[in-house]
This record gives structure tokens, C-alpha cells and sequence, in this order.
């Protein structure tokens, strides 16, 4: 493969060049086109800045995340090297990271006789990148987009502990402490994809959406509800949930884990900031606040769409948005580890083996088809679908550039490497019978169009008049056995008046039978049209049958004890967002928390609202579900969307369209609470 390769220099005007902006992102993201490998170069020490390469192109334009996912069946890669902590500076460290350019990345040798090792990847952050560098050139952008059309995507940060995967994915570890600053340009990659989540669904309007979030940790490999830890007994650690097997989605699940409905950007916002409030944090020699947990951050995100302009049936695709943050690899002699961080690290140690292991094999053309050891740990089993099934996967490798952690740095990037490799899947998650009815009506479309094609070829008008006579040779297509050949029907316009009586009445006939037999195909493509009508009838009805069932086990089901400890910023953020290219600017106004013209844009449901106003939809349900319908008051209301907001009391909304969630959501946690449920867990490790 020819290597084509380009260092960017982005300068459009707009993108960075507000006073105090840290320069072009040039200088922090490197791209390569190449898969990413592993080489070793004879022991030269590439140049920090090493823009001076034939083959560096400057790019003036956008690195916009669409384009970072051309190959979207391979699993995506990117690298973030963080800059040199206090401690190792203290300790005089150097950095044995350098960057040459064209996505490449040099580490020192470690020994005079040792060569240095060379790493490509398409995606490079240097040490200065921001939050904001990782949000738009890793192709974080593309997997919230591809997650809305339907696609289960995972994004997981990868490296040894202290690399910085929590900082990259949610920001140092000060930001949640107390009341979070929303404005602040710390912000992880979880936080900038919510904001800009919410941008892609507001344009989205001839779709409805249905948020919802789920979040776990895996800790000593045991699933804990982040969103709703139950401890047993007070003082108790929180009960751990089964991971088990579904059949029919041939997938691993984890059972009765707690999902929360988010209609506002602020409800996501909470998951984040309950989880982080409630994950396993402890202090050891490498890291003051190292995760002691692998964590799953999961968006569901359900759109439904009509399937056609004047259709009644709706399509709906359930996309998935996986932030997995892991715990890092430690040398526990390096940590200093003891009692329970010793134990933690075994644990963490052990399941980041097992997934070295499934990736290592699915890297391998040989080995992926034979047995992979995704059942040898919780982690790897929700993964699994992520790794080799139906997603798509955003990899992002962290690495330290310290001297004293270059076999660990490594080991990470050799990693990268190798998942680089692994192939996925992609498919859009669909319910079956509405792909069923879509591959029918794509099947009609294409007979519709091969009889006007046909009815083309013979010149036939849209009322069956006779045909002029062309000069062309017809093309043959369409139900040959039913109607007559059509090669004699050729016949040259000029020649009409050589031809006998007889030839003219024969010519005539053969057009007449031609017609004929175009009536009977349109009469069986609409016999084919109404047996489809019947289908989606029954759909419908299924449909509503299944709403019933979901209105019954969601009447026994109560809402997340989340409590959001600030007042409501999604009004705020999204505004910003959509009015500036950066997704968290930090001017005075911003910091002020208005939006200036004091125009707020809370995303709402339009199909909603725009039911709210209008009368229902007639309905093609039979009286006797209609009657049942009505007698749970459910009548009228079409979509999933709808019956959910009907239902639930967060559904509600005041004059001005807003909805008072946080009241309702204290409600929810008082009657949690009343019920028996823990509405927290106290710090379980030594924070
Ligand atoms: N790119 C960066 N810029 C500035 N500081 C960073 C960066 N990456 C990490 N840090 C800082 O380094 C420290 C360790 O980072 P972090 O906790 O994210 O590491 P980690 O890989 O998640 O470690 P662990 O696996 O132990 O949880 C934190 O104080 C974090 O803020």
C-alpha cells in the first residue's frame, strides 16, 4: 500500500484562533493514512517538531471525524501521550517520546545496542493536545453520528495506570468533585460527545428519539450499578449484578441493570456525574486517583422514522454508545500495592490479560476464527460484542513519555498495533419486522421500476395508448414467460407503409397482448402492495400489543436516585455548541452562564410537541385493542416516544415546554428511597 501521509496544520478561520486558544492543532495531532505497525529504526532520535519531511503535507481544511473512519471495519486506533507529570519532572525525567511527523512516533532506545522503536498510527496526540484536539480528530464525532443511525458503538481508553484514560475521558479528577464546572475546557471526551450528541438529534427533526444511560463498574470482578448501587445491609459493599447470555441476540447482557430515561442534556449529564461520584477510586505510588475499576458508560439511543411521508408504520434502530474506561495496568511493585489495592490490581491485571488475549487472536487471521477467551472474564464479555461483532470501536491508547515507563508505553502501543488489526462488522440494529417490511417495499421499488422501465422500451403512455415504433432494439427484462416477444415489435418507422394489411394487424396484435400482459404484472404488484398493507397491520397491532406489555412492567418500575447537585446547563451548552465550531468555549459570557441573547434551545421532542397540538392519528388498530387501548388511557398516541412521556411522570412538562426534572427526579429518589433502595454507596476504597 502506496503511504500517503500528512501533518496537520489546520488554520481555517474560526477553528482555533481566539486569544488564548493554544495555536493550530499541527502541532498536536499528527495523521497518518497507513495502518498503524511497529518498526525499529537504527537508534536516531527523531526532532520534537519534525515538520521537516518530504512526505509531511500541509492540510489546510477540516480533519473532521467523518474522514478518520474510511475503513470502518477495522477497529479505529488513535495514541494520546500526555505530558510529563510534576512528580516526574521533580524527578528529572525526560521524555523518551518523540514525534517526526506523519503520524509516526519514535521511543528512545533503552540500551546503546537497542534500536529505537518506530509506531505508525493514523491518529497521533502529542503531549499539548486538548480535550477538545481528542474530541475532533479521533473520530469521536463520527461514532456519536454513527450511534444515531443505529449502529452500536464503543469508545475505550487503553494504557497502564497514570497514562491518563479518566483524564481523557472525563477530565482530571477535580472536575466532579463538587458542583462541576460545566464551562470548563477540562472536559472529557464523555462530556464533549453528550453536547454533541445533542446537536446531531436537534438536527434530526423528522426523527423521534428516545435517550437512555446505563452505567457500570466491573471491580474485583463483580458488575456494580453505578446508577443504583444496593447495598444489602448498610456498610455492606453494593450488590453485584449477573452477566448472562441472551439467545436470541446471541450477546452478553448484564441483568437488571438500571437504565435512566435522559430527555435533556442534563439527565446525561447526571449519569456521568453519579457514576464518577460512585466509582472505585483509590491512591497509589503512580496515581493519586487511579480507577480501581473498569467502568461502561452506555447512551441507548432509539430513533424511530416514518417509513414513508404519508406511512403509517414507523421504523425505529437502536443505536449504542459504549464509553469504557479502564483501569490501567500496574506493576504492583512499581504501585507499592498492598492488602485490598494489591487484590484490586491482581483483578485488574488479570482481565486486561484476558483481553490482551482476545485481541491478540482476533488481530490474527489464523487464530480469530478458532476459539476466543471472551468468557474468561466479566470485562471481556461486554466487550465482546464491541471487539468482533457488530460495532464499531474507537481505540484510544495512553501513554506515558517518562524514561521510567517506556516497557509499559511499549506494551500499550504494541497493542494498539495489534487491535488495529482486528475486523469488525458493522450493521445497523434494527427490529426484524420492520427490515422485513423495508426489504419488501425496497423489492416493490424495484419492480415498479423495472415495468416503467419496460413500459419505456415498448413506449407504452401511462393510459396503454398504442406504442410509436422505434427504430431501437427493445432490451428484455420484466416477466418474459407471460408476455410475447417483443424483438418483432422493432420495427423501423419508415418501413410502416411498406408493410401488408396482414403484418400491420399481426404488429397490432402483438402490442395488444404485450398491454395485456403489463396490466396483469401491475395488478400483481398491487396484490403484492396489499398483502404488504396486510403485513403492516399486523405489525401495528403487534406493535401496540407490545407497548401494552412495556406500559405493565414500566408501571412496576421506578426511576434512578440520581439527584443533580447544580442548576441546569443544557440549554446553555447546546447553544454554545451549535453557535461556536469548539464544543466548550470559555468566554466571559459563557462563564456567566447565559447565552447571551437570551434565546435558550432545550432539545424537545418535535413529534411530541407537534402531537401535543394535533389531533391523533387514526388508528388502523381493531376496535376490540382500541377498547383496550382506551381503557388504560393510551389511546391516541402512536409512538414509543409518546407513550413513554405520557406515562412518566419526568415526561411532563411545564408551560414553556421545559420539563421540572430535577423536582421529579427528587421524587423518584424519595420513593426510591421509601421503598428500600440505597440512593448511594459510601466511598469504598481508601479515597
Ligand atoms: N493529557 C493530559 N494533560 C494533562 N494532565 C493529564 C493528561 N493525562 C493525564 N493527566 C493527569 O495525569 C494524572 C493521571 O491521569 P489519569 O487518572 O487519567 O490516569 P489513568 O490512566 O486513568 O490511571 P488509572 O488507570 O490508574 O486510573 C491525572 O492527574 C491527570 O489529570
Amino acid at each position: 500500500m502506496g503511504v500517503i501521509t500528512e501533518r496537520v496544520s489546520r488554520s481555517r478561520s474560526g477553528d482555533r484562533t481566539k486569544p488564548g486558544s493554544r495555536g493550530s492543532t499541527g502541532d498536536r495531532v499528527h495523521r497518518s493514512a497507513t495502518f498503524s505497525g511497529e518498526s525499529t529504526l537504527p537508534g536516531s532520535r527523531g526532532s520534537n517538531r519534525g515538520s521537516a519531511n518530504s512526505l509531511n503535507k500541509s492540510h489546510n481544511g477540516s480533519l473532521g471525524s467523518l474522514d478518520d473512519f474510511d475503513d470502518c471495519d477495522n477497529i479505529n486506533v488513535v495514541v494520546r501521550v500526555r505530558p510529563l507529570n510534576e512528580k516526574e519532572q521533580n524527578r528529572g525525567e525526560d521524555s523518551i517520546i518523540t514525534f517526526p511527523g506523519q503520524g509516526q512516533m519514535l521511543l528512545e532506545p533503552q540500551a546503546e545496542n537497542i534500536k529505537a522503536k518506530q509506531f505508525r498510527f493514523n491518529i497521533l496526540f502529542e503531549p499539548e493536545a486538548t480535550q477538545e484536539d481528542v474530541l475532533s480528530h479521533s473520530g469521536a464525532k463520527r461514532m456519536v453520528e454513527m450511534a444515531v443511525e443505529g449502529y452500536p458503538c464503543t469508545i475505550f481508553c487503553y494504557g497502564q495506570t497514570g497514562s491518563g484514560k479518566t483524564h481523557t475521558l472525563t477530565g482530571p479528577p477535580h472536575l466532579f468533585r463538587k458542583a462541576p464546572d460545566m464551562y470548563s475546557e477540562d472536559h472529557g471526551l464523555v462530556f464533549r460527545s453528550f453536547v454533541y450528541l445533542f446537536q446531531v438529534i436537534n438536527e434530526q427533526k423528522d426523527k423521534d428519539f428516545l435517550l437512555k444511560a446505563s452505567y457500570l463498574e466491573i471491580y474485583n470482578e463483580k458488575v456494580i450499578d453505578l446508577l443504583n448501587p444496593v447495598q444489602p445491609e448498610p456498610g455492606k459493599p453494593p450488590r453485584s449484578l449477573m452477566v448472562r447470555w441472551n439467545k436470541k441476540k446471541r450477546a452478553f447482557f448484564v441483568e437488571n441493570l438500571f437504565t435512566v430515561e435522559c430527555e435533556e442534556l442534563d439527565d446525561l449529564l447526571a449519569v456521568l456525574e453519579e457514576g464518577l461520584r460512585n466509582r472505585a477510586v483509590a491512591s497509589h505510588n503512580m496515581n493519586e486517583f487511579s480507577s480501581r475499576s473498569h467502568t461502561i458508560l452506555t447512551v441507548y439511543i432509539t430513533s424511530e422514522q416514518k417509513a414513508a411521508e404519508d406511512s403509517d408504520v414507523y421504523i425505529s434502530k437502536l443505536g449504542k454508545l459504549n464509553f469504557v474506561d479502564l483501569a490501567g495496568s500496574e506493576m504492583t511493585k512499581k504501585t507499592n500495592s498492598e492488602g485490598k489495592t494489591l487484590e484490586e490490581a491482581n483483578n485488574i491485571n488479570k482481565s486486561l490479560m484476558v483481553l490482551g488475549t482476545c485481541i491478540s487472536n482476533l488481530s490474527d487471521p489464523k487464530k480469530k476464527t478458532g476459539h476466543i477467551p471472551y468468557r474468561d472474564s466479566k470485562l471481556t464479555k461486554l466487550l465482546a460484542d464491541s471487539l468482533a461483532g457488530s460495532g464499531v470501536t474507537l481505540m484510544i491508547a495512553c501513554a506515558s513519555p517518562a524514561r521510567s515507563n517506556i516497557s509499559e508505553s511499549l506494551n500499550t502501543l504494541r497493542y494498539a498495533s495489534r487491535a488495529k488489526r482486528i475486523k469488525t462488522k458493522p450493521i445497523v440494529v434494527m427490529d426484524p419486522r420492520e427490515s422485513l417490511i423495508i426489504s419488501l417495499k425496497r423489492e416493490v421499488h424495484i419492480l415498479q421500476q423495472e415495468n416503467d422501465q419496460l413500459k419505456a422500451l415498448l413506449n407504452i403512455g401511462a393510459h396503454g395508448e398504442v406504442p410509436a415504433i422505434t427504430n431501437g432494439t427493445p432490451g428484455t427484462g420484466g416477466d418474459a414467460r407471460r408476455r410475447p416477444s417483443i424483438a418483432k415489435l422493432a420495427v423501423d418507422k419508415e418501413r410502416l407503409h411498406e408493410l401488408k394489411t396482414e403484418e400491420l394487424i399481426e404488429l397490432l396484435q402483438e402490442y395488444m397482448a404485450n398491454n395485456t400482459a403489463l396490466r396483469d404484472e401491475n395488478l400483481d404488484l398491487h396484490t403484492l402492495r396489499d398483502a404488504l398493507m396486510r403485513d403492516q397491520d399486523v405489525i401495528i397491532k403487534e406493535n401496540e400489543r407490545l407497548l401494552r406489555k412495556l406500559e405493565e412492567i414500566n408501571s412496576t418500575c421506578s426511576r434512578s436516585p440520581i439527584v443533580p447537585a447544580r442548576p441546569t446547563y443544557s440549554a446553555d451548552l447546546q447553544v454554545q455548541s451549535l453557535s461556536q465550531p469548539s464544543t466548550l468555549p470559555n468566554t466571559p459570557e459563557r462563564n456567566g452562564h447565559g447565552s447571551g441573547d437570551g434565546q435558550v434551545n432545550v432539545w424537545t421532542n418535535p413529534r411530541y410537541e407537534e402531537k401535543k397540538n394535533s389531533s391523533p392519528r387514526k388508528s388502523k388498530v381493531p376496535k376490540s385493542v382500541d377498547k383496550e387501548l382506551e381503557k388504560r388511557q393510551m389511546k391516541g398516541s402512536d409512538n414509543i416516544k409518546g407513550k413513554i412521556q405520557q406515562r412518566t411522570p419526568s415526561g411532563t412538562r411545564s408551560a414553556d415546554g421545559k420539563k421540572p426534572k430535577s423536582q421529579a427526579i427528587k421524587n423518584d429518589l424519595a420513593a426510591r428511597r421509601r421503598a428500600g433502595a440505597s440512593p448511594g454507596r459510601p466511598p469504598r476504597a481508601n479515597q
